[in-house]
């Protein structure tokens, strides 16, 4: 995909993310999108896992990965609707940038490695500082895992 990753404006104080940093090499550098840039309302990553992303039953990923992915999808949505929502663009000072205050995941099937994963986000509700996030990852048409979270904007100083 040519198009810029939310995460890619980040500044680089904040490109270190295990889950998503992309000056972190030892990390996931999940990469989040606009589904659709004429809608800009549902976001989108993709994550293959390895065969070491597994969480001990064979060819099934880590439950603490798939928690990862959502974090930093979440966390990059919100900021992407807080701009969206100001009519910024994204990265430009001064800088919104969310923190997960709380995650809920529901593991509904496992998780398959070795193949293509999309994450789905949609910010339900953004206010003052609070965004609320639905999140989803699917394994082709298997829905794998669901969640909602809860991410606060750092404040500026
Ligand atoms: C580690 C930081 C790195 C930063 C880099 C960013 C880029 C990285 C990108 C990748 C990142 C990857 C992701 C990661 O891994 S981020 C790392 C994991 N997350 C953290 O480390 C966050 C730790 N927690 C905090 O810093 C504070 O508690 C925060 C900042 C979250 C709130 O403390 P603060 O004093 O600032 O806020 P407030 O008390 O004025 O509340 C404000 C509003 O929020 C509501 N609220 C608060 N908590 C909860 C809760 N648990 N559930 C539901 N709601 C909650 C609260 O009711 C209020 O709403 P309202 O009453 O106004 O409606």
């Amino acid at each position: 995909m040519s198009k810029k990753a939310f995460q890619d404006s980040y500044s680089a104080e904040f490109s270190h993310c295990y889950g998503c940093g992309r000056d972190n090499p030892h990390g996931l550098q999940l990469k989040s999108y606009w589904l659709n840039d004429e809608d800009k309302t549902h976001t989108i990553a993709h994550f293959t896992p390895k065969p070491y992303h597994t969480g001990g039953v064979p060819n099934n990923a880590y439950g603490g990965l798939i928690a990862s992915l959502l974090d930093c999808h979440g966390t990059a949505s919100a900021a992407a609707a807080a701009y969206e929502t100001q009519g910024r663009k994204m990265g430009s000072t001064p800088v919104l940038r969310f923190v997960t205050a709380s995650l809920s995941i529901d593991f509904l099937r496992p998780t398959p490695i070795g193949e293509e994963l999309t994450l789905c986000g949609k910010v339900t509700q953004l206010k003052d500082r609070k965004a609320t996030i639905t999140l989803s990852l699917s394994a082709g048409n298997m829905l794998c895992a669901t969640g909602t979270m809860t991410a606060v904007r750092l404040k500026s100083e």
